[in-house]
């Protein structure tokens, strides 16, 4: 079932731009130039981009937050800004920068608010909350006014906010921005824990490519306002020509490493040779090495953060869009 469906969204601003020493004059920027967005219930969906994409605009107008200046959208089959209010009891949203908590107030008197606000049925509100409060540790901080709360406690804070109301779909700007090492694997593990159980279908835009990996198996490329990839990680990979690589040390020196069909050979020491497997697989390469006296042999995968430093870059120049796999 499609939960998120957008063809062709736009989103023009008008800003002032300076044309000289004292003129000004408005220029149009396409925030969001014609994207075209499906996703099916229980997707874990990375939207990722440079500064300046797109993204947060993008998640503005699926939430109602923003009217789109073109393109059909509609989420749980609602259009977003006509349908706010009802649309609102079945999403969850938190963006990173904001906050929808009730500042003076302590935290727990904060969820029961929205628990009026949503009218949610005080059992149904406990449960969510009771689980939120062991997987996300909260119990610590929960009589703590919200504007005393660390960065990484509000956010934990935030996203339970988001979750009390039983939403179908979370959109989340920016969830780890900030947090220290632990907060962000506290909210990864919820996240993932969350998505697991595939009724809850999860947007989350980030900078950290690490809750990419640990979260979402497709991802978006957004780039100027455009989708420039829609994909698995693998296709990514595979797109820009990412290789694995095999390391392998030796017991003893080599002076001439074999040459070994659909691999390349990328480094040499007298202990140590590396090669990046073309078409071979690891199984192959080590086939004919068997004769080497090895000593350890490891395989690092291709690192995400480089493929899409690539990506980034590549796009900007060509402004090419990939064909979707
Ligand atoms: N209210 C606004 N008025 C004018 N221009 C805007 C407005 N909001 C966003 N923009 C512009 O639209 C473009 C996309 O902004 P957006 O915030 O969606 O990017 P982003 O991908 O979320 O970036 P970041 O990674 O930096 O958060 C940028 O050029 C931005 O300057």
């Amino acid at each position: 079932m499609t939960v998120i469906a957008a063809r062709g969204l736009r989103k023009d601003f008008e800003v002032k731009v300076r044309a000289g020493w004292l003129r000004r004059t408005r220029r149009t920027v396409a925030a969001v130039d014609g994207v075209d967005i499906t996703v099916e219930r229980g997707e874990m969906v990375g939207y990722i981009g440079p500064n300046g994409a797109g993204k947060s605009t993008t998640l503005k107008m699926l939430t109602g937050v923003l009217t789109p200046s073109g393109g059909e959208v509609s989420v749980c089959g609602l259009s977003p800004v006509r349908q706010r209010t009802r649309l609102a009891r079945r999403i969850g949203v938190v963006f990173g920068q904001r906050s929808q908590l009730w500042w003076d107030l302590p935290l727990a008197a904060s969820f029961d608010l929205l628990r009026h606000v949503y009218r949610v049925p005080p059992a149904e509100h406990a449960a969510r909350l009771r689980r939120c409060r062991s997987l996300l540790d909260l119990d610590a901080f929960l009589d703590t006014p919200v504007r005393q709360l660390s960065l990484g406690q509000r956010m934990r804070g935030e996203l339970t906010s988001a979750l009390l109301h039983g939403p179908e779909v979370l959109f989340l700007d920016e969830p780890t921005i900030g947090l220290d090492v632990v907060s962000k694997q506290a909210v990864r593990g919820f996240l993932a824990e969350l998505g697991a159980g595939g009724d809850v279908t999860l947007m989350l835009t980030t900078h950290d490519l690490a809750d990419i990996e640990r979260l979402c198996r497709r991802l978006l490329v957004i780039d100027h306002g455009r989708v420039v990839h829609d994909g698995t990680i693998e296709a990514l990979h595979a797109r820009y020509g990412s290789r694995r690589r095999v390391v392998v040390e030796l017991d003893e020196p080599l002076a001439l490493p074999p040459e070994v069909p659909g691999a390349t050979l990328v480094g040499i020491t007298p202990l140590r040779i590396e090669y990046d497997l073309e078409t071979a697989t690891a199984g192959e390469l080590l086939a004919r090495l068997a004769g080497l006296a090895l000593r350890e042999v490891s395989i690092v995968e291709p690192d995400i953060e480089d493929v899409v430093a690539r990506l980034y870059t590549r796009e900007a120049v060509t402004g090419a869009p990939s064909p979707t796999p």
